[in-house]
């Protein structure tokens, strides 16, 4: 069993730190609690880091669907790149604190009857958090403990492992085409490199939300454990990414991700031009309305 596990610990749905039975429960408490350092009291995500093991869980917890905000965004970009230069971590592992979802996507509110400035600030922020994710040189993965559509399966897919809850009712996958918008093509690189061309075709066009065992059989996620134990599987599987020198796995995941890196560098400003005026159409902003108005209707 890992040392993060062996600190008996697990992380229930209130996002509470507790205890899992042991024979001496009350010394592992103290000697959990004695190496965690709380890094972010926000609002909307919180931020654990164990300087014993040098494991950081990162808890997304914004109401109602972790729905990914500017606001939330920013806040997970400055987490991301505060983790990324502390030297004591080593890893992260993203999860979220509220039921049934792990992120909603990006808001669409933020994509919808917004002004120009508005939109170019709000992509903005998605790709920082994209290059912050993607690039970061720590041991990243995913504990998916819900749903997961279009930028939460993207957060998901920067990680370098993915492990979401056995549950058939969770789904993950770029759904953009079901809302009439288009996943950027950094979107798209980030799916291909996880589950290949031709997977990524097919579940790109017809906007394919994948089940927790259809995403399994695909390789976009890659393992599925009882929802109760997705973050202590989380934590098991980093003791084994860590048991690699950190300076040869960094160089590795460098080397296989910095040509998808490079690719939107160097179309950045392109990028942003591009969302801003697809988003700004009225056939867009026609869908992106109809879409909110199917979920408040599915909710009713
Ligand atoms: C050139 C490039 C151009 C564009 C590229 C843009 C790329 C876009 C990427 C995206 O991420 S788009 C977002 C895609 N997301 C979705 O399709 C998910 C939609 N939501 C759901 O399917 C469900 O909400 C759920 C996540 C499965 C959770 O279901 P649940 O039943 O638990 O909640 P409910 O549906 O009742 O929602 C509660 C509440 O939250 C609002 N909501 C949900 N998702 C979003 C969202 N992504 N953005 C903003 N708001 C969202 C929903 O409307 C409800 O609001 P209400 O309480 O006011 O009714």
């Amino acid at each position: 069993m890992s040392s993060i596990l062996r600190r008996c610990t697990k992380l229930t749905h209130s996002g509470i730190l507790s205890m899992l039975p042991g024979s001496n429960g009350r010394s592992c408490a103290l000697q959990y609690f004695a190496s965690e350092k709380r890094y972010s009291t926000s609002s909307k995500i919180k931020v654990d880091l164990d300087s014993n093991t040098g494991v950081a869980i990162m808890q997304f917890q914004s109401p109602p669907v972790n729905s990914l905000s500017l606001d939330f965004l920013t806040e997970f970009a400055i987490n991301i790149e505060k983790l990324e230069l502390d030297r004591s971590c080593r890893g992260v592992i993203i999860t979220s604190a509220l039921p049934k979802v792990f992120s909603a996507g990006l808001d669409i509110l933020e994509m919808y009857q917004k002004s120009p400035e508005h939109y170019v600030e709000f992509w903005k922020a998605v790709q920082e958090a994209w290059f912050k994710l993607y690039g970061s040189s720590k041991v990243t993965i995913a504990a998916i403990n819900g749903n997961s559509p279009a930028g939460g399966c993207l957060l998901a897919m920067c990680c370098d492992y993915r492990i979401m809850a056995e549950n058939p009712r969770y789904s993950i996958g770029l759904n953009e085409t079901q809302l009439g918008i288009v996943a950027p093509f950094w979107f798209k690189d980030t799916m291909q490199n996880v589950v290949g061309h031709r997977e990524t075709e097919k579940g790109l066009q017809l906007g394919k939300l994948y089940t927790a065992p259809e995403a399994l059989k695909v390789g976009l996620v890659d393992e599925l454990v009882p929802e109760e134990k997705v973050v202590s599987s989380a934590a098991e599987a980093m003791s084994k990414w860590l048991a690699i020198p950190d300076h040869a796995r960094q160089l590795s995941k460098s080397m296989m991700r910095k040509p998808t890196i490079d690719r939107l560098l160097a179309a950045r400003e392109a990028d942003i031009t591009n969302f801003v005026s697809f988003t700004s159409k009225d056939s867009i902003q026609k869908s992106l309305g109809m879409y909110m108005e199917m979920l408040k209707k599915r909710r009713s």
